[in-house]
């Protein structure tokens, strides 16, 4: 049973078959939900033909993307899907809590990527690797992506920083129509193949926006320029060209109507992907502007005229062919819009050079007809190949950001899928050893690595049986001896070796390997390769030819005297490359091979891929007719078993894909203890860097220990938290373990422990708020009572000095009033003085004549006893006026009425005052009563009982009477 399961079994037996049966008719009870099982991990058993229902189920259902554990199953829908793509999708898959817990969906990689690199754990960088047949659908997808990056990864806080992300990404999906003008073709299997393998990285500033790019590009098939199989095309700038240009453009080119070209194949076929327009206006935004466009078309028709040059054998060898009568107008054609002189042209393509001896001397020696033929379409391979080049160093150039502007970066891989035709040659050999590599890779990463790494770790964990290719690449690539190894060799000695003899030294030092195989059967010499995905055999004819790839250093000489601005760009004269470029036979320097040159691309890519996370997505591809609705089990099987998923998902619903090494696990997850009941004090962590003096691996490992249990006796709480998200599975308590060095867990265990995480932060942010507010409380309670103080301080200051004032201004009142009352007193006493030495010397009969002892005895104590009262009631009487009123003052001084002449009282009630009082002795008294000017005169400074004191009082009473 798990020989099949692996897809090992070569057929099943009786009683494998019979369990696998009953499976099934387990299984076909639960065949309604089948299409929404959105995880292939769930199908049980996992077999080949349980993964191919529940995908059948799927895409019969119109649901074209699965989960196969870590790697996402992508089904070619061959059809347009409205809305599967549309950005408003994007944003919903951008904006998801957990994008994990949608549909799956390239956006669902999408977005995990993005997420990984802004969360910045380790390795931050990231890769996607799309794989899968040709056809299945692995350039559309890395295009989806790369809008997908282009729509989430572009929210810059300004418009001018918009703007500038916006040119770039505009810039970047500009590149793809671009690229496949000039790399993709139709082929039989796909309408729009890529003929090139392709990275686009894409790279990222500490904000997360795409700042820029960078294209690296894989062995493009250069030999279609010359070269395509039937019914197969060239690639679709040549098409575009000719369908689309304009009149005036189609006589620069010399390209009329209608005219036939032999490396033009097919041009009634019209497909989408012939739109010229698109192209150029790509082109354009690249930077690439008409004048230089117009230079490429040029050289492109170029091209075309001189794929019609045909040469006609010639029966002495020692002449050089003859051109074909038809063929000398397109050798004129070719050679001016190559703007090539037309002789030199005919002449390298006709006549080779050879350089011999000590002193170099040349020898001419005319080609026979292949060798013509071959010179012509390596003219046509070697311009082609070096403008594809220069176009992606120009998209490169357009899309570049300086290494300072951005730090992380995701990377695209785009890869053509294993390839098996009837007949293989080198281009096969080269795309079925980057699959391998990429296989291993894969196989590194989730399989290999993870079981090894259980083991090591201490995991009680049942090996699952994987199938490692590393015997398959020691095959092709390994030392001493292999493959690439005994090609490389045929190049570099340069001996003449026919196909056959080739074979039999493959075979024979390679004899020992278990993957080369033998076909007896067949009559032409190959070899067979025994890949992952098959068996695939591949002819050796041409083989070490193709791996020279030899450019005659004629073709690249005449290529340096063309006067076109374009090609004088692509060929510069550089005294170096000519050295390169004429290795003699007896040269030591290490020949360039295509096989060597393609190994060292590899190693490169795949150094880059191990230094970042890898994400896998799965291109399959449901029929080779590329029709919706049908679903060829045949065909999918073999692209199931060629992938290696059903181990793939074997492995990864029964293991644990995430692994945290413990200290990054105690960094990262501490502060989950702070869930933990209060009452259990758990150990303290450690200052990770202390006591470095004393610091061992082990000692630190053992340090981490008792805070890694206490992180996990956390744990218990996850099901709860589990619960709440509806999934019972992530509730499943064996979803950790704590091995030597690592803590290992499932998906969805890493994401309850980021969400409780994320819980724990948002705590801690609400108690740091809470305590800055506390803070900041009481710094402006203290403030305010400072405040307080210093504002009492102030008053108390200010008080004191009013009272102080006051106290100078009683102190001047006092002296004041004592001086005025003096003076007064002085005065009155004078006036009396007056009155009376007056009142003495006054004629007798005068009306206030009294007896002098008489008006000295009571006179004084009437007036201090009368005089306020009298002024009282003088002031009181209110409209009593004249002589009534004088009535009413003598009545209230009690003045004797009989003798009317001893008294006088002046009053003056229209001016709110008393003038005066004159009584006994006559004239004796005189009160002057006038307001102060004082503010302080109503008080009494020193009051005593037999001072004569009051006036200004009495006057307020009055006055305040006066206003009642
Ligand atoms: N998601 C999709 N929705 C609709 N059509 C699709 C989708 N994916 C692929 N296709 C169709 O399948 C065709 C082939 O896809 P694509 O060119 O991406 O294949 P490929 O794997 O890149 O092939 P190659 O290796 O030959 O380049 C596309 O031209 C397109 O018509």
């Amino acid at each position: 049973m798990l020989q099949q399961v692996n897809g090992h079994s070569s057929g099943p037996d009786a009683h494998g078959g019979k369990a696998l049966r009953e499976d099934l008719q387990e299984f076909l009870g639960q065949e309604a939900p089948l299409h929404l099982l959105d995880d292939l991990t769930k199908v049980n058993p996992v077999t080949l033909e349980t993964v191919l229902r529940c995908l059948q189920a799927r895409y019969m259902a119109d649901t074209f993307y699965t989960n196969a554990g870590c790697t996402l199953v992508a089904l070619n829908p061959f059809k347009p899907v409205p809305q599967l793509y549309s950005p408003d999708l994007m944003k919903e898959y951008h904006a998801a809590p957990q994008p994990q817990k949608l549909k799956p969906h390239i956006f669902t990689v999408g977005e995990q990527t993005y997420r990984n690199v802004k969360s910045l754990i380790q390795p931050v960088n990231q890769s996607i690797v799309v794989s899968g047949e040709s056809g299945a659908g692995k350039t559309w997808t890395s295009r989806c992506l790369m809008k997908f990056y282009a729509v989430v990864a572009a929210s810059p806080t300004s418009w001018e920083s918009h703007k500038i992300a916006e040119r770039i990404e505009q810039r970047i999906l500009n590149s793809n129509p671009v690229m496949e003008a000039f790399g993709n073709a139709c082929t039989l299997r796909n309408n729009n193949s890529s003929r090139f393998g392709k990275f686009i990285q894409l790279q990222m500033n500490r904000a997360h926006q795409m700042t820029g790019a960078a294209v690296q590009t894989y062995l493009l098939e250069k030999t279609r320029v010359a070269c395509q199989a039937s019914n197969e095309r060239n690639f679709h700038i040549f098409y575009q060209i000719c369908k689309g240009a304009s009149a005036d453009e189609r006589l620069r080119w010399h390209l009329p109507e209608g005219a036939a070209f032999s490396w033009l194949p097919n041009p009634e076929r019209t497909l989408e992907e012939d739109c010229f327009e698109v192209t150029r206006e790509a082109m354009l935004h690249l930077g690439i502007g008409t004048l230089t466009q117009n230079n490429i078309f040029k050289v492109l028709a170029g091209l075309l005229h001189l794929g019609n040059v045909r040469f006609a054998d010639c029966e002495d060898e020692a002449q050089p062919c003859q051109l074909m009568d038809d063929a000398k107008g397109s050798v004129r054609t070719s050679a001016s819009l190559l703007w090539l002189p037309e002789d030199p042209l005919l002449e390298t393509l006709r006549i080779r050079t050879i350089r011999a001896g000590r002193q170099q001397q040349v020898f001419r020696k005319p080609c026979s007809l292949a060798e013509c033929d071959t010179r012509r379409d390596c003219l046509a391979k070697l311009i082609y190949a070096r403008l594809f080049d220069w176009l992606v160093s120009v998209i490169n150039s357009s899309i570049y950001a300086a290494p300072d502007s951005w730090t992380t970066f995701i990377g695209l891989l785009d890869v053509y899928g294993f390839e098996s035709f009837p007949d293989n040659s080198l281009e096969q050999l080269c795309i079925n050893y980057a699959n391998e590599k990429l296989q291993q890779h894969f196989v590194a990463h989730y399989l290999r690595a993870q079981q090894e790494e259980y083991a090591l770790e201490g995991l009680e964990w049942s090996f699952v049986n994987y199938q490692d290719n590393q015997t398959c690449l020691d095959l092709i690539e390994g030392t001493p001896i292999s493959i690439c190894s005994l090609l490389n060799e045929e190049c570099r000695l340069n001996r003449p070796s026919s196909a056959a003899q080739l074979q039999t030294r493959i075979e024979s030092a390679l004899a020992g390997s278990p993957c080369l195989g033998h076909n007896k059967l067949s009559r032409e010499p190959s070899f067979i390769v025994v890949h992952y995905a098959g068996p695939v055999r591949y002819h050796t004819a041409g083989l070490v030819e193709k791996n020279k790839d030899p450019v005659p250093p004629e073709l690249t000489r005449l290529l340096q005297q063309s006067e076109d601005p374009l090609l004088k760009v692509l060929f510069p004269t550089d005294p170096e490359e000519k050295s390169q470029e004429e290795p003699s036979g007896k040269s030591r320097t290490p020949v360039l091979t295509v096989v060597s040159r393609f190994k060292a691309s590899l190693e490169q890519l795949l150094q880059v891929l191990h230094s970042t996370t890898p994400h896998y997505i799965r291109c399959i591809k449901p029929n080779s007719k590329g029709q919706a609705q049908t679903f060829l089990r045949e065909e999918v099987l073999s692209q199931l078993e060629a992938c290696g998923l059903v181990e793939t998902i074997h492995i990864s619903a029964a293991g644990f894909p995430i692994r945290v090494s413990h200290r990054n696990f105690v960094e990262r997850y501490a502060l989950l203890r702070r869930l933990r009941p209060p009452t259990a004090p758990g150990p303290q962590s450690p200052p990770l860097n202390e006591g470095r003096s004393e610091w061992s691996p082990q000692a630190a490992e053992a340090a981490l220990q008792p805070l890694l249990q206490d992180i996990l006796r956390t744990l218990p709480a996850l099901p709860g938290a589990a619960a709440t998200s509806g999934d019972p599975v992530e509730a499943t308590p064996a979803t950790v373990h704590c091995g030597r060095t690592k803590v290992f867990m499932t998906d969805s265990t890493l994401e309850l422990l980021e969400r409780r995480r994320a819980q724990v932060l948002e705590q801690c942010a609400r108690c740091i708020q809470a305590g800055w507010r506390r803070h900041r409380h009481r710094r402006q309670e203290r403030q305010r009572q400072a405040a307080v103080l210093i504002q009492a301080a102030i008053r108390s200051w200010l008080t004191r000095k009013h009272v102080q004032r006051l106290h100078t201004a009683a102190t001047v009142i006092k002296r004041a009033w004592q001086k005025w009352r003096t003076r007064m007193a002085f005065l009155a006493s004078k006036e009396l003085d007056g009155v009376e030495e007056k009142h003495l010397f006054q004629a007798p009969g005068s009306p206030s004549s009294f007896p002098l002892p008489q008006a000295q005895s009571w006179l004084p104590g009437a007036i201090i006893r009368l005089w306020p009262l009298g002024l009282v009631l003088a002031n009181a009487a209110v409209g009593v006026h004249g002589f009534q009123r004088k009535l009413v003052v003598w009545a209230c001084l009690q003045l004797p009425t009989s003798s009317p002449r001893s008294y006088t009282v002046q009053t003056a009630q229209e001016q709110d005052g008393v003038t005066s009082i004159r009584a006994l002795p006559q004239g004796s008294i005189k009160f002057h009563c006038r307001k102060s000017p004082l503010r302080y005169a109503d008080i009494c400074p020193e009051p005593s009982s037999d001072s004569v004191t009051g006036f200004n009082q009495i006057l307020l009473e009055r006055h305040r009477l006066g206003h009642v």
